[in-house]
């Protein structure tokens, strides 16, 4: 008996040394096959329990066998009781029905069905509760189809370490990070053309330019930059731009060319018969340009009212880039702290035309609401939520109301730095660009607007 004993102890023994194993030399395929399984049966189990604590039970009306203490025989002295069963309606809570659930290699992935008079709200609601109930990093609710929400599990925070290559190979696509769900982020100019890149000071705007920079400065586009804070952000990538802003006048003077660039665009396109400069001949489809703006607030604020002039052609030629840019290749990304009303009606028409958005930590409320308020408001709760210790976080959202809490890949300015020297040889003259396709144009190329090439 002894020996069966020991034999016993010997497999139970080498099984837990055997998964031990497994778990630390192929986490992935164990957490499939064992781990998944046994937490799935945890979570499964304690459902009822734990749904009740989150408040997402119904009572229900069941029938139960119960048992009714009835007096038997009562005498002065005493009365004597006997127990009987009975069947009798009792209140009990009924957690919501889970779907099948679906493992990811970050956690799982399970629809649930919600109870009458319930909405998505209740279960976001319900998401940080949840998280601490599973032990999980985070469980975030998605909408599904009416009457039901998908509840993403992610066991951990798959953005503590980012490493992916901005670099995707296809034109106007870049890859500047990661998204929680695992996946890449990817930004597609094509497909949203304009975007708005939010943040306090330190949050990670600017590694979010420089991953951009490194993944558009090997593709033949041109990219051009508005820079008044004295030039210092874009400077350093000088030999990838085509031209470069750092004051007032020079913005003026480079919407201009930018407005004339599309106008002309526009007349191309009309005379070929094509709604967008994608529909025309490849011989003669005009190079894309990308424009970066940083910090746009300075474009915006007056230090007296002779600047009034400059602020509103500003606006105006922003606006219009804005507008036209998507059918005609020139494309927006605007970076800044603060993207506040208090900078006038032309941020507020700005902000409406950048679909792409992107919310770094923000100090102010006011900035979440205007990078995100017109979206879910859970957005803006998760914004509010990014925590300083973690730069390069942003809720990231698109046109359709969908987001999703990303982060960057740390690519730093001596890299996106390299990345310009590197590809310099890709940037087109603004002479050339800004030469006219359809006919003599009155706009002159106006050197002040130049960046200073590297050699
Ligand atoms: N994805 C990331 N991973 C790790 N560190 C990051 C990430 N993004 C940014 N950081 C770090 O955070 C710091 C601030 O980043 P960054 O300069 O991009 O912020 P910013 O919002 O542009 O700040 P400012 O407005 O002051 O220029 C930098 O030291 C940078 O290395």
């Amino acid at each position: 008996m002894a020996a069966e004993n020991v034999l016993v102890l010997v497999v139970l023994v080498a099984a837990a040394a055997g998964a031990a194993a497994w778990r630390r030399l192929a986490p992935g395929s164990f957490w499939f096959c064992v781990g998944f399984p046994v937490r799935w049966a945890w979570v499964f189990a304690t459902w009822p329990k734990v749904a009740a604590g989150c408040k997402l039970s119904r009572k229900r009306n069941r029938l139960r066998w119960s048992l009714e203490v009835v007096p038997l025989v009562s005498t002065s002295a005493s009365t004597s009781y006997t127990q009987r069963r009975k069947v009798r309606t009792v209140a009990v809570d009924k957690a919501p029905r889970f779907g099948l659930p679906r493992p990811t290699s970050l956690g799982w992935r399970v629809g649930v069905r919600l109870h009458d008079g319930q909405v998505p709200a209740d279960y976001q609601a319900a998401a940080e509760r949840l998280a601490h109930a599973w032990g999980v990093h985070s469980v975030r609710v998605l909408p599904d189809k009416p009457g039901r929400v998908v509840l993403v599990v992610n066991r951990v925070d798959p953005l503590t370490d980012v490493t992916a290559s901005p670099e995707t190979g296809e034109l106007l696509t870049v890859r500047p990070g990661m998204l929680e769900t695992g996946m890449p982020w990817i930004m597609d100019l094509k497909v949203m053309p304009h975007w708005l890149n939010a943040g306090a000071t330190q949050s990670g705007k600017s590694t979010l330019v420089n991953a951009i920079i490194r993944g558009l400065a090997p593709q033949p586009i041109a990219l051009v930059g508005f820079d008044l804070k004295g030039g210092v952000e874009l400077t350093p990538y000088a030999p990838r731009l085509s031209a470069l802003a750092t004051t007032r006048a020079g913005s003026v003077r480079l919407l201009d060319g930018l407005v004339s660039i599309l106008e002309d665009r526009m007349t191309l396109c009309r005379t070929a018969g094509a709604r967008n400069v994608w529909q025309l001949p490849e011989e003669i489809r005009p190079v894309p340009v990308v424009v970066l703006v940083d910090e746009v607030a300075e474009l915006f604020l007056m230090a007296d009212k002779s600047e009034k002039d400059e602020v509103a052609k500003t606006a105006t030629g922003l606006l219009r880039v804005a507008q036209l840019g998507r059918a005609f290749a020139v494309y927006l990304i605007v970076s800044g702290q603060r993207i506040g009303s208090d900078l006038g009606p032309g941020v507020t028409a700005l902000r409406s035309q950048l679909s792409g958005r992107v919310c770094h930590r923000v100090n102010d409320p006011e900035t979440a609401n205007m990078t995100l308020g017109d979206l879910d408001p859970a957005a803006l709760d998760a914004a509010r939520a990014i925590p300083a210790e973690t730069p390069g976080v942003a809720i990231v959202a698109g046109q359709d109301g969908t987001w999703s809490r990303a982060r960057t890949v740390l690519i730093t300015e001596d890299e996106a730095e390299h990345a310009a020297k590197t590809f310099a040889h890709l940037t087109p003259a603004w002479s050339d660009l800004i030469r006219s396709l359809t006919g003599p144009r009155a706009t002159v190329d106006d050197p002040a607007v130049h960046p200073p090439r590297a050699a």
